[in-house]
């Protein structure tokens, strides 16, 4: 009886402004140890043996992905200039645009550009732990906060049980029919999981860690040039 080998493909959304950032351009574009921050997260994704392709979905009118030699990534990078106004836009613009590669059953790992310190092990653990799921899941962290619930006047309003919280990260890995088709019919998702939520199915949480964090503002630079300076040693 034939094996069944479903491919893998990479979706980098990277069509974002960056405003919480504040700099003078995309934050994805913004130098991270001598090279574009993008480029770090999308080195890892293309080293990646399991990874066929990697989509970066760029904004329509992006003059600065020319401005830079993404040769040493090798052939399994793909930009794509059909970047939308919200991520979930975004990522779905990219779904569409690799309708004629991808087969209804692959395999679509989602990645923020602005997550620069993704590892090759978190990769291989969401593949491996995700490889028989029904639906497919993401990257996440036990919260380890205590949270607390503000009213208006950012006073507590009560402090939020923990227990079952986490917070997620990309990649999120789910098969190109089921994201396509929740993506098409969310309104007003933050991620794709919780597109596929609200199609009615439970993604499943893959444990990654802090080092995989996004870059939103300043700080956030300097905390992701730390975690890649010294995360080998
Ligand atoms: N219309 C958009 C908005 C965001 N993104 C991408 O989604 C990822 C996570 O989004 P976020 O951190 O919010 O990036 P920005 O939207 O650029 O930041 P901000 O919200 O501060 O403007 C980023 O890699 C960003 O480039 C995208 O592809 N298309
Ligand atoms: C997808 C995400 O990174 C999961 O935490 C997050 O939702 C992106 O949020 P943003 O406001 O688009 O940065």
């Amino acid at each position: 009886m034939q094996t069944f080998h479903p491919r893998h493909f990479a979706i980098v959304p990277a069509a974002g402004s960056g405003s919480r950032m504040g700099a003078d351009k995309p934050k994805q574009y913004l130098p991270l140890l001598g090279r574009p921050l993008i480029h770090h997260a999308l080195a890892v994704l293309c080293a990646t043996p399991e990874i066929d392709k990697v989509f970066v979905v760029l904004s329509v009118g992006d003059a600065e992905w020319a401005r830079h030699d993404w040769s040493a990534l090798g052939p399994k990078l793909v930009p794509l200039f059909c970047g939308g106004a919200t991520r979930a836009d975004s990522v779905l613009a990219g779904l569409r645009a690799i309708s004629g590669e991808a087969a209804q059953s692959d395999w679509v790992l989602v990645h923020d550009a602005a997550r620069p310190c993704l590892a090759s092990w978190h990769i291989d653990k969401l593949i491996r732990e995700l490889a028989h799921d029904e639906v497919g899941g993401l990257l996440a962290v036990p919260v380890a906060d205590t949270l607390k619930q503000a009213d208006a006047q950012r006073h507590v309003q009560r402090t939020v049980p923990r227990d079952s919280l986490w917070q997620a990260q990309t990649p999120q890995m789910f098969r190109y029919v089921m994201l396509r088709r929740a993506l098409e019919s969310a309104h007003d998702v933050t991620d794709e999981a919780s597109a596929v939520e609200a199609a009615g199915l439970r993604p499943r949480l893959i444990e990654g860690d802090t080092t995989n964090l996004k870059v939103t503002y300043p700080l956030d630079l300097h905390l992701a040039e730390w975690i890649l300076q010294n995360r080998d040693k």
